[in-house]
């Protein structure tokens, strides 16, 4: 009989308890929701959830949060919020604003924004590597590390590797030149995107682009992983396919990192043993990271890892969106192609001194980059209460620079929604707060430079070769993954220029 008491006892004070947290959970959702009540935005489709289609456009990977949010300029303004959860989003389109708080180191990155960077499923994935590290102090220790290898005195000297991937990736393409083959260019340029990290950046052996390896395998698990487990629900879900789901990423994360350390153990010992270093970013760095600075190897794998995720994609993106833009502007292309075949004609192994005789091409790669930048924005933690074009923005939110919306938006660029790239000929210093595909201030691209050697290297080489044709009837439309891609993959068909 006691003992019947005083289960009763306790099933009311834990029925009290959990009402308590409910009681205290919604007091303080709505304590949110109030305090940002004085910023438009549209109406929350649920209290809990917040902006649902948030969720819906992370889960369908049909559309993207980039474009949603600029409708929602057009309808809110400047300066509008979305709910995800109970997290408030602060989202602005104002280049001076921008050049506020993007040039201002005491806005950090927010650390809430990086987690499944950090690790995914408790799983370290890229820790505290440059891009995920939200700690300025530490993060500006190792940024001083890895600049130097990825300055273009040093890039220069590794052209000829950059060369060797793009010429198996013609050979690659070449197997599909029939001119009605239909091929989504995208899967091949990720193909070559990683092989030239894994080459330039760790002198890895094996071929990225004619076979899958459980290495690029991983990649992939590891990169779609980082999108999808932002959602609580995918990180909670009891269910085996779930279950299943976050095994298989935990497996290839751990894959990654253990390829990271043999890669780094290996150099380390080549060093000690005083052999000669490959020529790549790892042996320009581990001297200094090692011994100077005292990363550790947990340290150093976060970063091997790091240039994976932030190096490869976003170059990928960028070829296949230029491909679309030259595939719509037949007189761009004619223009292109004229340069090409005069500064670089039959060449085959293009150096430095070469592609910065390409004018034309860095006009289209910047144009491309301003009607599809890879990354959509910037985003800010507000460490005080600041005025933001008349609206008070309280300390400890996070401030979205719509990168994209920006960039499309008339205000900023005339006739915006037309590629025209001989728009980039005048330097306009203003324009660089409207358009950032890099991104801004100290936490901008370390791999920019990187970047557009390979761009223009593997365009060279793909130019002076094929003809592509898009496929008509693809979509054009975007779609997010952490980066923008093209919903249709890019496909083409793809036969041999006749010179
Ligand atoms: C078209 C190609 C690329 C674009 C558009 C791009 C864009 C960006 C952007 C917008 C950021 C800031 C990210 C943030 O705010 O969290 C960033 C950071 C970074 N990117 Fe890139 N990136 C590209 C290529 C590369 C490449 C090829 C590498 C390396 C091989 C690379 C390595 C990094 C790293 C390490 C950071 C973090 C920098 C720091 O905070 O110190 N990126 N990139």
């Amino acid at each position: 009989m006691f003992v019947l008491i005083l289960l009763q006892y306790i099933l009311v004070l834990l029925v009290l308890v959990v009402a308590g947290f409910a009681f205290i959970y919604v007091a303080y959702i709505k304590y949110i929701h109030f305090k940002f009540s004085h910023i438009p935005g549209p109406k929350r489709e649920s209290f809990i959830v917040g902006h649902t289609f948030i969720a819906k456009i992370v889960a369908e990977r049909t559309s993207s949060l980039a474009e949603t949010f600029l409708e929602l300029h057009y309808k809110y303004g400047k300066v509008f919020v979305v709910f995800y959860l109970h997290m408030p989003f602060i989202a602005v389109a104002d280049p001076a604003v921008v050049k506020r708080i993007m040039l201002d180191n005491k806005y950090l990155k927010p650390a809430s924004n990086y987690q499944t960077f950090q690790s995914i499923f408790g799983q370290r994935f890229m820790g505290k590597g440059l891009v995920s590290e939200t700690d300025h102090e530490r993060w500006a220790l190792h940024r001083r590390v890895f600049n130097p290898a990825f300055h273009r005195k040093y890039l220069m000297e590794l052209t000829g590797t950059f060369n060797e991937s793009a010429d198996r990736l013609v050979k690659y393409l070449s197997a599909k030149a029939d001119g009605k083959t239909e091929v989504k260019v995208m899967g091949a340029f990720e193909r070559v995107t990683l092989d030239i990290i894994c080459k330039v950046g760790f002198a890895m052996e094996g071929d990225m682009i004619f076979s899958d390896t459980p290495f690029s395998d991983a990649i992939k698990t590891g990169l779609g992983a980082m999108y999808t487990a932002s959602s609580p629900w995918i990180q909670m879900d009891p269910r085996k396919e779930a279950r299943d789901y976050r095994k298989k990423v935990i497996k290839a994360i751990t894959l990654l990192r253990d390829t990271g350390v043999k890669v780094i153990t290996d150099r380390f010992e080549a060093m000690k043993q005083e052999k000669e270093l490959p020529k790549d970013i790892l042996s320009y760095v581990i001297k200094s990271a090692v011994v100077e600075e005292n990363l550790s190897m947990e340290e150093m794998v976060d970063h091997f890892l790091t240039f994976f995720v932030a190096g490869q994609e976003t170059t990928s993106d960028l070829l296949s969106f230029v491909l679309i833009c030259l595939g719509k502007n037949p007189h761009v292309l004619k223009k292109l192609l004229e340069e090409v075949d005069t500064v670089i004609g039959d060449k085959e192994v293009i150096e430095y001194d070469d592609i910065i005789k390409l004018e034309y091409m860095m006009l289209v790669i910047k144009e491309t980059l301003r009607l599809y930048p890879p990354v959509t924005g910037g985003v800010r933690l507000i460490s005080e209460d600041v005025d933001i074009l008349g609206y008070k923005i309280p300390a400890g939110c996070s401030l979205f620079m719509m990168g994209y919306g920006m960039s499309r938006m008339e205000e900023y660029f005339k006739d915006a929604l037309i590629f025209n790239p001989d728009r980039f000929k005048e330097e306009d210093p203003q324009r660089m707060y409207a358009t950032f595909p890099f991104s801004l201030g100290a936490r901008s691209c370390i791999g920019q430079q990187f970047a557009l050697i390979e761009a223009r290297i593997i365009l060279c080489k793909i130019l002076q070769k094929f003809n592509f044709q898009l496929v008509p009837d693809q979509s054009f439309g975007i779609f997010d993954e952490l980066t923008i891609k093209p919903i249709g993959g890019c496909a083409n068909y793809i036969s041999f220029r006749e010179k």
